[in-house]
């Protein structure tokens, strides 16, 4: 069994919707990006390319390359599900939270649950998506980004699932 961590942030900008877990969530600002800006889809990425030792998601993708300007992040994502699958590991359970004063993000967190197991090829039980405020304290309680950040623990194939 191998544990990954990965945590991101995006700042506010202008637009008139957040990419959050492959959801454009309606809101009076957008994300300032290279790609999409999901923060939380980049925190997933993050926390597989941890657990499988491959660094980190600006190695895979790096914010100077024109390939990835306004990519899609659930392209991103399945490309590192490729990887982790490749590496010789499957997704045991995943488990994210997105701190964010607003919007309000629990109408969405079932989509976005839906849509982050479909990208990784698991069934939706094994994804967890929160979200929560910090109370109005620090960078997202006053309301200038959003954080995400996203556990998962990887098996290795053919292992059994409660193992
Ligand atoms: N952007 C958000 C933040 C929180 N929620 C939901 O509200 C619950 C309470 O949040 P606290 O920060 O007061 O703990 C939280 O458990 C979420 O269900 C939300 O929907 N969107
Ligand atoms: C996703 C990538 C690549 O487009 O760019 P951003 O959208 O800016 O996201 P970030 O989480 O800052 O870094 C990873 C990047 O390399």
């Amino acid at each position: 069994m191998r544990i990954g961590h990965g945590f991101d942030v995006h700042r506010f900008g202008e637009g008139d919707h957040l990419m959050i877990g492959g959801v454009a969530v309606p809101f009076d600002h957008g994300f300032v990006a290279h790609s999409d800006g999901d923060v939380l889809l980049h925190a997933v990425c993050d926390a597989l390319l941890g657990a499988c030792g491959l660094g980190d998601i600006g190695r895979h993708f790096p914010d100077t390359d024109p390939a990835w300007a306004g990519a899609d992040s659930r392209a991103l994502l399945r490309h590192v599900a490729d990887l982790a699958r490749k590496a010789g590991y499957r997704v045991g359970n995943l488990d994210a939270t997105v701190l964010a004063q607003a919007p309000k993000l629990a109408p969405h967190v079932a989509t976005m649950a839906g849509r982050i197991a479909e990208d990784l090829g698991v069934a939706v039980e094994t994804i967890n998506v929160k979200a929560t405020t910090t109370e109005r304290l620090g960078f997202t309680g006053r309301g200038e980004g959003i954080a995400a950040e996203a556990v998962v623990l990887l098996m290795r194939e053919g292992a059994a699932q409660d193992a």
